[in-house]
């Protein structure tokens, strides 16, 4: 299935809901689930430091970073499982993604706030590809100062771009859902200056 745009005023959004095929994304699903070292993260919450709702693990090259609290943290290395995915995204995306966070939504109550993925590291007009397996969640865009909204369903094997003036406008989530839900893995590929 091709890349296809959604249309948001202010944001630069493309979608293929099956970019994976059932059998890969099964495959690519178990691997990460066993062979990711998934941690709570802690993160700052209304100036509080708290345990992160889901587990995460932060993969990149060396160098490519990530900063939480001043200080730089070391990426975890790629596991080869997403070696293809990273040259796939070259290929079609024309992005040579550096780094993935990657997120275990454990169950329904595994959940991610709004916010923007807006680090400076990032750059002014990031492109961010979010490929999601297992569960499928609704992921929420809310444009900051308007009142334009959206909710995208996001399937195993699914692909979405975010680009252009999508994080400065846009804050986004994961809601929790009441609904007795599996785990999902969300990855999402991003190119971060090298701190070298
Ligand atoms: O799980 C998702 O679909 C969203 C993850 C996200 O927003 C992030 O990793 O910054
Ligand atoms: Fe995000």
């Amino acid at each position: 299935m091709p890349l296809t745009p959604i249309a948001l005023p202010g944001a630069d959004l493309a979608f293929d809901s099956a970019w994976l095929g059932p059998a890969r994304a099964d495959a690519l699903f178990a691997r990460l689930l066993a062979g990711v070292e998934w941690r709570t993260h802690r993160i700052r919450m209304f100036g509080r430091e708290v345990d992160s709702p889901r587990r995460s693990c932060w993969i990149g090259d060396p160098g490519a970073g990530y900063r939480y609290s001043g200080a730089r943290f070391e990426p975890h290395p790629w596991p080869r499982a997403l070696l293809p995915l990273r040259a796939r995204l070259r290929d079609e995306v024309g992005v040579d993604f550096n780094s993935v966070l990657a997120n275990l939504y454990r169950d329904g109550s595994d959940r991610m706030g709004w916010h923007s993925d807006d680090e400076p590291e990032l750059g002014p007009r990031p492109c961010i590809a979010s490929v999601s397996l297992g569960a499928a969640r609704r992921f929420l865009l809310k444009h900051r100062e308007g009142g334009e909204r959206l909710a995208v369903e996001l399937p195993h094997g699914s692909l979405l771009l975010m680009r252009g003036d999508t994080q400065r406008h846009y804050r986004h989530a994961l809601p929790a859902t009441a609904r007795p839900l599996g785990p999902r893995i969300n990855l999402t590929f991003r190119r971060v200056a090298v701190d070298r």
